[in-house]
């Protein structure tokens, strides 16, 4: 899909343009007042953007040169706010038929089974609205918007009303739609934790500008974003389960278009199974030769590629490639200045077991 709009706001203007994936689930990230929610409206038809045009393959939803402006309820799209708000009088399973309703059945693509059991509603379906909980009313939220069946669906910090646990309980249900759906999903969020969770494709907003749009995998290793610089700054490693330690519970997984294996305590997975593991560079240290006797399991052979200055000025991020993924590492100063460290140069890098977050 096509997204260029030029829409002034109060403190500044909106100016995008970005090519974003057919499927899968593009993030848009940046810190609040960045303009988010304004390009999802945009997107939606709630804001009409003097200037912009928008495709989604065939369609064409605006495009201001041509005077053309497809209002919100000519396009079929899905949009989840921060509390999916649902009908109070009626039960769940009736407020996913009223989605369902305004599908003629040849338009269809999704069946009413199916989205219960993506979003796994099978025992709420006679519940009342006021007798779920945030998270619950949340995938409820989303499979009704899902049951009109959108070409597009627009979610909009849908998890920022859930406390932890709640936000922990809903996190698969999400992981799951981008492997199944074949639409492209927007999710506005400004919590990393959740992006690296659920994202194939980022998209940095600032000040309405688009700083850097990539595949996830891509943009959390840059050190010349604002994503290094972070407290939280991590990589993500999309991996697949192979052995399976049951004694110690620790799965070994194996690093994409590579022969290394990453351990981490976790529990038991099939074999081949795909997995996500986030490293975040505070949890991965260097040495000059390969450590001995470690407690640390994972001692990875690295090569240097780039080095930064951090936010911290006893700090330094080092980018680091693993056989083809990439790996950040926040490290001293002085450390780096005692092991000579340099662009090119080979290491060994140690990331702890329990450190890996899966
Ligand atoms: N209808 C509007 N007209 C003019 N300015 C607006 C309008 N809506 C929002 N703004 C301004 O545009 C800027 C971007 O707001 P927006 O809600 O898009 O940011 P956001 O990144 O989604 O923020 P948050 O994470 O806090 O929701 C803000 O400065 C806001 O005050």
């Amino acid at each position: 899909m096509h997204a260029r709009f030029r829409l002034p706001l109060d403190s500044f203007t909106l100016d995008v343009d970005l090519e974003l994936p057919a499927r899968g689930v593009t993030a848009l990230f940046g810190p609040s007042g960045s303009g988010k929610t304004s390009l999802l409206r945009c997107i939606a038809g709630l804001a009409q953007a003097p200037e912009g045009k928008l495709t989604l393959g065939d369609d064409c939803w605006q495009d201001s040169a041509r005077k053309r402006f497809v209002p919100t309820h000519k396009r079929a799209l899905g949009y989840v706010f921060q509390e999916a708000s649902l009908f109070a009088h009626l039960s769940v399973e009736d407020n996913l038929r009223f989605g369902l309703k305004r599908i003629a059945a040849a338009g269809r693509r999704l069946q009413q089974q199916q989205a219960v059991a993506l979003l796994g509603l099978e025992d709420l379906l006679q519940r009342m609205p006021q007798h779920l909980s945030g998270g619950e009313r949340q995938r409820v939220g989303i499979a009704r918007a899902l049951l009109t069946s959108p070409r597009i669906l627009l979610l909009d910090e849908p998890l920022s009303a859930l406390d932890a646990p709640r936000k922990a309980d809903i996190l698969p249900y999400l992981e799951r739609l981008h492997r199944e759906l074949d639409i492209p999903i927007l999710y506005v969020s400004h919590a990393l934790d959740e992006v690296i969770r659920v994202a194939d494709h980022l998209v940095l907003l600032d000040s309405g500008r688009a700083l850097a749009s990539g595949p996830l995998q891509a943009m959390l290793p840059r050190l010349d974003l604002p994503l290094a610089q972070g407290d939280d700054a991590s990589v993500v490693i999309d991996g697949a389960a192979a052995e399976y330690d049951r004694d110690y519970q620790l799965l070994s997984l194996r690093l994409p278009h590579s022969d290394l294996r990453l351990r981490v305590a976790h529990q038991p997975i099939a074999y081949g199974q795909p997995l996500r593991l986030r490293v975040q560079a505070r949890d991965v240290s260097l040495s000059l030769q390969q450590p001995q006797h470690s407690s640390i399991l994972n001692l990875l052979p690295v090569r240097v590629m780039a080095v930064a200055a951090a936010d911290n000025p006893a700090h330094l991020l080092v980018q680091l490639d693993m056989q083809g993924s990439a790996l950040l590492a926040r490290i001293t100063r002085y450390s780096s200045d005692q092991l000579g460290l340099q662009p090119g140069q080979a290491l060994w890098a140690q990331i702890k077991a329990v450190a890996l977050l899966g």
